[in-house]
């Protein structure tokens, strides 16, 4: 096997609120070219640990390397990684008084120097990709369902043609009919871009179904990584439970 190219190297990270530490000495890497599925209990610090690793928190102790680039030691290092991610919030956190086009052309505006037609015309072919009707190019984010929000999140997070993009629980709120053709979505695209995939999730069906590897956030650290195959095997209280509790099972049944 070749030897995987690591992307993403977090090493030590501490991030504390007050008194209360979420990470304490939390390590993980993220290989070129997977979808790793990022899961936890609640409050285990799934979103803070995407937040540290994209610049949007500055951990207390720590290491983020982004593409060989240390992207905690200061902003002004971290802008030029920013081209290089794209990043999908829980809601899809659309600006409300921007349409999808716009949206969509937000990050270009702010990183790169496009004339307007030519933005405008790489911001359709992200609404496209992601399984937009054109008519939704001129919607307002209020005026879309759930999940054609997140499809609008989705080409954002595309817009900068990234390398890797950064998904926080890309299917939570969707019917699972909704749910499955989202996963669907981002193995196409990730195949389709050799993209790399950083997925903060609960849903297990999209575990199986599109997940190349697992990390578990627990005890205030990733306490394990590896293959769905290979959590099954995790001899820890709350790893076995969640990967052999009832909705597991129902999840591997249908995968
Ligand atoms: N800006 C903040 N200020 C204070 N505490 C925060 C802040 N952001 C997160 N926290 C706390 O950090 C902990 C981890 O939060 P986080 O949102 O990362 O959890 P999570 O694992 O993503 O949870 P969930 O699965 O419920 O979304 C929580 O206890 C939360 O209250």
């Amino acid at each position: 096997m070749e030897p995987r190219e690591t992307i993403i190297e977090v090493r030590g990270l501490v991030n504390r609120f007050g008194d209360h530490v979420v990470h304490d000495g939390l390590d993980l890497d993220v290989h070129r070219g997977e979808v790793l599925g990022v899961v936890g209990g609640s409050g285990t610090g799934k979103s803070v640990l995407l937040r540290s690793i994209v610049g949007l928190i500055r951990p207390a102790a720590g290491t983020v390397r982004a593409f060989g680039q240390d992207v905690t030691a200061g902003r002004q290092k971290g802008a030029a990684v920013q081209t290089r991610w794209g990043v999908m919030f829980q809601d899809g956190a659309l600006f409300s008084s921007l349409t999808v086009r716009q949206n969509v052309e937000a990050p270009m505006r702010e990183l790169m120097d496009l004339p307007a037609d030519l933005r405008r015309g790489l911001a359709d072919l992200k609404i496209s990709m992601v399984g937009l009707k054109p008519v939704a190019r001129d919607n307002y984010p209020s005026e879309l369902s759930g999940g054609m929000r997140k499809r609008a999140g989705l080409a954002r997070a595309l817009a900068l043609d990234p390398e890797i993009v950064f998904l926080d629980e890309p299917t939570a709120g969707l019917d699972p009919i909704g749910a499955s053709e989202f996963d669907e979505l981002i193995r196409r695209l990730q195949q389709a871009m050799g993209l790399t995939v950083f997925m903060v999730t609960h849903d297990l069906d999209s575990l199986h179904a599109i997940c190349d590897r697992i990390a578990v956030l627990a005890e205030r650290k990733v306490l394990v990584t590896g293959t769905m195959r290979e959590m099954l095997e995790v001899d820890h209280p709350w790893v076995h439970e969640y990967f052999h509790g009832p909705r597991a099972r129902a999840a591997q049944a249908s995968a």
